[in-house]
């Protein structure tokens, strides 16, 4: 947090903004969860840090709800926010017969409604206000019959807070081209204040199997190339390969507005299927204007097949020249990167370029 600074800025709300020079790859920001939810009352993973669960003989398991609330450790189990309140809920919620996206909502709010006051307090001041749906009361007396929520408008609140501000921590990268799978979801207070870019200037690694049970789910952003002061830091909202039609679909559906950024503001101009196989024929000139974020691209975007994660640097003092994958966790210098690009664009038909969406 050292060098960025939190701004209000006109249309875009609250927002991340270098307050000095920023290095490529320099973490940018550090943060543990206020909240925490699994995405399956099934799970694999341990109930407390979230790590995957290998060794059978180490598991430990609640003893109300047994098998749904499992630790990897004695230190996980007593470190856990598993009250016998939210036990007894979510044991509850198991025998609920409602759809999976209403059950992750559940989940969700027996978990806010669970926080601590001041986490309670934190979760409030993030973005995010709704009107109360069909869906809003059927949750609302759901949960009113497993924990006290205090008005059907605080709930309506809350899920749009989930909505807007929720990360995803991802199960590791498989390389199978199916649908990355999403172990649990996470609230940061200060993460939540990253505006999104099609064309990011920082993404964010986790870690979640890395055996610290103290940070792994901590959310780490890292400058993806160098910023100068002044600029607005943002992420990526979903994988920086999307294309401009289901970009623009997406936020404006879960995050309420239409992009402007200087990708978005090319690729309105391209006809149906251009960003979907971008031909860059004629001269130089022309391929500058048609795609001048190619180069973007080449450097950060993993060119491993089914991933298209974003490449940022090492954190210094590392080599700067050595990019980590915040998908796949691949690591590659950024020569690397540029000479497969070429290879890829060689392969490619007929001496037509064509970048893969
Ligand atoms: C996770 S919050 C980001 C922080 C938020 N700006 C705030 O004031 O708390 C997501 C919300 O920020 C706003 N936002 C994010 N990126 C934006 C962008 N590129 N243009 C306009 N609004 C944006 C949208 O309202 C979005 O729903």
């Amino acid at each position: 947090m050292e060098k960025m600074e939190i701004r209000e800025i006109e249309g875009r709300g609250r927002s991340f903004v270098s307050s000095k020079p920023i290095k490529a790859g320099e973490i940018l920001l550090r943060e543990s969860p206020i909240l925490i939810y699994s995405s399956t009352l099934l799970s694999n993973f341990c109930s407390h840090c979230f790590t995957k669960l290998i060794d059978s003989s180490f598991i430990i398991s609640c003893s109300v709800c047994s098998n749904h609330a499992l630790y990897c450790s004695s230190t996980c189990q007593t470190s856990s926010s598993h009250t016998p309140l939210l036990c007894n809920s979510l044991n509850a919620l198991r025998n609920t017969p409602i759809s999976s996206d209403l059950q992750l909502q559940a989940y969700f709010l027996i978990a806010a409604y669970n926080l601590s006051p001041d986490s309670f307090r934190l979760l409030m001041s993030l973005q995010g206000d709704s009107p109360i749906t069909p869906d809003t009361q059927f949750l609302h007396s759901l949960i009113s019959s497993f924990c006290s929520p205090s008005s059907l408008e605080l709930t309506a609140a809350l899920l749009a807070k989930d909505k807007l501000n929720a990360f995803g921590l991802m199960e590791p990268f498989r390389g199978d081209g199916k649908e990355m799978k999403v172990r649990g979801y996470a609230i940061y207070p200060k993460g939540s204040f990253f505006n999104h870019d099609c064309l990011p200037n920082a993404c964010r690694f986790d870690y979640v199997d890395s055996g610290d049970p103290s940070s792994n789910t901590d959310i780490i952003v890292r400058a993806i190339h160098d910023i100068p002061e002044g600029r607005e830091i943002c992420l990526s909202y979903f994988p920086v390969d999307w294309n401009y039609a289901d970009r623009q679909k997406r936020l404006m559906e879960d995050y309420g507005f239409k992009c402007d950024c200087d990708r978005c503001i090319v690729e309105v101009n391209w006809c149906d299927g251009d960003d979907d196989d971008q031909e860059m024929g004629g001269s130089d000139q022309e391929e500058d204007n048609d795609f001048p974020h190619a180069y973007f691209f080449v450097r950060y975007v993993c060119d491993k097949e089914n991933c298209a994660g974003t490449l940022a640097p090492l954190p210094p003092p590392q080599p700067s020249n050595v990019m980590e994958c915040n998908v796949c966790g691949c690591f590659k210098t950024e020569e690397e990167q540029e000479q497969e690009q070429a290879i890829d664009t060689d392969e490619s038909e007929d001496g037509i370029v064509i970048m893969d969406d």
